[in-house]
């Protein structure tokens, strides 16, 4: 049934009951996994991957393995795909493979990981055992790890993501020891850490870095033909001829533009078919792409301030509004402090003093909504420094007005 009949079948016409632009809009979420024909250019690093994981087929225990690349280059969906893969050949070996997927970026702490890791792994019927979401020390999260892990699974691989948000790699140490020692535990354990950050080895405790042997592996970046191949890989995602031509490659060159992100892509895409949607249009143009590439970026970009108090928020608008709408103008701390007072005082806040504003500067440089350059403090002179954005003053300035409290400035 279309809109147009929707009255006359007795439905209440303030809704829509047609679907004019997706046919599965399910295939354009992140979480979709495509099938293994799907996956562009990754051969060379699936095969990696699978060498290292490979024992596992066997009961025996996997190399360990961290992976590296920029945000959607790839890495999670590659370790996910290779592991089920590895996981289905097992079987057939009557070998158990238990996989389970932990966010790091959530369970940062040791007993948080420890438990999530439990509780995936773990099948009650066989086990015997709950895991508790709370309660339990550390020690005892880790003594039932062990029990599940005996008694629901061979080889169980671990797929850290995010891995450089851990709170303590202790964690890495006590499973890799476990998984190579039978008095611990019976089962052996492969962990695959995966990180943006090519760097993190080095972060490592000592103790850490001595005692856990692991392959590294690096993935680059997409280029826009690559990325061009992945959209057109989801294209099912849509009815028939509603993408007009243009719309898939300007999707890719836009993600292709800051670095190659299937992500961002994919996320153009979907956006892009949603504002289509919610316009009523027939088909999907390269002016919903556009449109799509700024929502997705205002959508990350207030990820980024989610939590972020009104009195930074201030101080974000007052560099914006000192930048003068270029993205590269690097911005004093005297300057943006002298903007702030006014900002602040039309705001009816308080008004913090410089060196709190340089702090809430440097709070701003850690969640990557800006980058500072501080050059140290002279005496009596105040703070020097110099911070510029990292995203379109424009895009910044109109998701800093979803604050009901900024929105009152413009
Ligand atoms: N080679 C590829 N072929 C098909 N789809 C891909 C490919 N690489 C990534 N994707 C898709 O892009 C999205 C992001 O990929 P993925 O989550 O694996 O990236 P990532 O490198 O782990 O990123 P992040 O560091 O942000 O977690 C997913 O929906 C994934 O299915």
């Amino acid at each position: 049934m279309t809109s147009d009949d929707a009255g006359g079948g007795g439905r209440d016409p303030l809704f829509r009951y047609d679907q004019p632009i997706f046919a599965n809009e399910d295939i354009l979420k992140i979480s979709h996994l495509p099938g293994p024909d799907k996956i562009v250019g990754r051969d060379e690093h699936m095969s990696k991957v699978a060498q290292a994981l490979n024992p596992a087929i066997f009961g025996r225990e996997p190399t360990h393995l961290f992976i590296f690349g920029k945000t959607g280059s790839g890495k999670t969906l590659t370790a996910r795909l290779v592991s089920e893969r590895l996981q289905n050949e097992a079987t057939r070996e009557n070998v158990e493979v238990k996989i389970a997927v932990i966010d790091c970026g959530e369970q940062h702490t040791e007993a948080s990981v420890i438990k999530t890791l439990a509780s995936q792994v773990n099948n009650p019927s066989k086990s015997g055992m709950t895991i508790p979401e709370r309660g339990l020390s550390t020690g005892d999260y880790y003594n039932r790890l062990w029990q599940v892990l005996d008694t629901c699974s061979d080889v169980t691989i671990v797929i850290l993501d995010e891995i450089d948000m851990l709170r303590d790699d202790e964690v890495l140490r006590k499973l890799s020891r476990a998984g190579e020692n039978q008095k611990i535990v019976d089962s052996r354990i492969g962990i695959i850490g995966i990180s943006n950050k090519i760097d993190y080895p080095e972060e490592l405790t000592e103790r850490v870095k001595s005692s856990f042997a692991h392959d590294e592996l690096v993935f680059p970046s997409y280029d826009a033909n690559q990325l061009r191949e992945i959209l057109e890989n989801r294209k099912d995602a849509f009815k028939p001829d509603v993408l007009t031509d243009d719309v898939i490659p300007l999707a890719s060159a836009l993600a292709a533009q800051e670095h190659g992100d299937a992500r961002k892509a994919i996320d153009i895409l979907r956006n892009a078919g949603r504002i289509a949607r919610n316009e009523s249009a027939e088909s999907v143009t390269d002016d919903h792409v556009r449109a799509a590439k700024e929502k997705s970026e205002a959508d990350r970009f207030s990820e980024l301030l989610e939590g972020t108090a009104t009195q930074s928020k201030a101080v974000l608008y007052s560099l914006v509004l000192q930048t003068g709408g270029r993205k590269t103008a690097e911005i004093t701390t005297n300057k943006i402090y002298r903007q702030y007072l006014t900002v602040a005082d039309d705001l009816d806040m308080d008004q913090l003093s410089e060196r709190r504003v340089q702090e809430l500067l440097q709070e701003l440089d850690f969640l990557n909504v800006i980058q500072s350059e501080v050059r140290g403090r002279g005496r009596g002179q105040g703070v020097h420094g110099t911070h510029r954005l990292l995203e379109d003053p424009d895009i910044v300035r109109r998701v800093l007005l979803r604050d009901s409290r900024i929105s009152t400035l413009e």
